[in-house]
């Protein structure tokens, strides 16, 4: 995809354009400050993954690779307009809603037996077929179900043209290069084409491709194939969750006007300027906790086991947002209905 510039490189300079949006320098360091005391701790760590998250596939193999890659193709869209009134997945005796109803789906399909994981499958599964595999235990089903079944029939084709059928072979064409996989993917697959233009540039975010790199470096547990040696150059994943939590937290401001709007639940569109706004300052106030992270590790001579990077920082705040919902009511997420996050 050229001519568009990285996500880190559009993140930047959104953040130096930005009008509604605006990073707080004391509140990045705030942060910073609360993450010091868990980077040597389980939550700040790769193994997190597995280890938090019991929907996550615990196996590193072929199949935990092509359950990764349906599951992130569809990781998109789920809050629902009244947040009382939302698709619940009910599985092992847990309800799951969000993103975690879509993993309880995929795990309840393949207890039945329906190999949703599988391309060969997934290619030419039926509307009647994905509605069954992804259907609510309440009466509001998960949000964009025609696109669901469109995306998942045009990427399995895509992945039995080019890629035998297994995403593995998508990653052993990386070379164990984090962007090269995320530009192979994007190249690939056109629901993962999250760009837009802002400020006559022609921007991206590749939110799905990036969280989907991350994952499989996750689910790899950073080993063998998913041994990548720049996944560090990954960024956060810009969704509808990390906004809010970052705003939350202090990190992030909003003007009155978009707060307003926010608290209105108006709807912003794809492209919008305050969505892309929002969005693109949320992964530059990452990359800046980080920074400033890195230097209070050094100046504490915190030993931190792994490496902290963006997509561990990433991981926690949204595993925190999960945890904090009630506390971060008074600043919504921005409601923005599409296919890209
Ligand atoms: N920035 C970022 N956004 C993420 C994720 C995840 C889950 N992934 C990892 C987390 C645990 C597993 O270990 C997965 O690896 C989902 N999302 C996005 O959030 C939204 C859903 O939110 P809610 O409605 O509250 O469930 C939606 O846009 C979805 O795309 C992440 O990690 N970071």
């Amino acid at each position: 995809m050229d001519g568009f510039l990285t996500p880190r490189e559009s993140a930047k300079f959104i953040a130096e354009n930005s009008r509604d949006v605006f990073i707080d320098g004391g509140g990045v360091r705030r942060v910073a400050e609360l993450l010091l005391p868990k980077v040597s701790g389980p939550e700040l760590s790769l193994a997190s993954w597995k280890t938090l998250h019991e929907l996550n596939p615990k196996a590193a193999d072929e199949a935990a690779v092509n359950w990764v890659f349906v599951t992130d193709t569809l990781n998109f869209s789920f809050w629902s307009e009244h947040d009382e009134h939302k698709c619940l997945v009910r599985y092992r005796g847990r309800t799951y809603s969000g993103f975690w109803s879509l993993c309880a789906a995929i795990n309840r399909a393949l207890d039945e037996g329906i190999p949703i994981t599988s391309a060969s499958y997934y290619a030419t599964v039926t509307l009647d077929q994905v509605q069954h595999i992804l259907r609510s235990d309440t009466d509001v089903p998960m949000p964009l179900i025609e696109e669901r079944h469109r995306i998942l029939n045009e990427t399995g084709k895509i992945l039995l043209e080019k890629f035998e059928g297994s995403f593995l072979n998508c990653v052993r064409k990386s070379e164990k290069s984090a962007q090269k996989l995320m530009h192979l993917v994007v190249e690939s697959f056109p629901s993962y084409r999250d760009v837009t233009q802002f400020e006559g540039k022609k921007i991206s975010f590749y939110k799905r491709a990036q969280i989907l790199v991350a994952d499989t470096w996750s689910v790899l547990e950073g080993k063998g194939d998913g041994c990548f040696n720049d996944i560090s150059t990954i960024t956060m994943f810009a969704d509808y969750r990390l906004p809010q939590v970052l705003a939350h937290l202090g990190a992030l401001k909003y003007s009155d006007e978009l707060l307003e709007k926010l608290l209105k639940g108006k709807m912003l569109s794809y492209g919008n300027r305050q969505e892309v706004e929002i969005r693109g300052c949320s992964l530059w106030c990452i990359e800046l906790i980080r920074d400033c992270l890195l230097e209070l590790i050094e100046k504490k001579g915190e030993k931190n086991s792994g490496e902290i990077n963006s997509i561990l920082l990433d991981y926690y705040l949204w595993d925190y947002a999960r945890d904090h919902r009630e506390d971060m009511k008074e600043i919504p997420f921005h409601r923005t209905r599409c296919i890209y996050y």
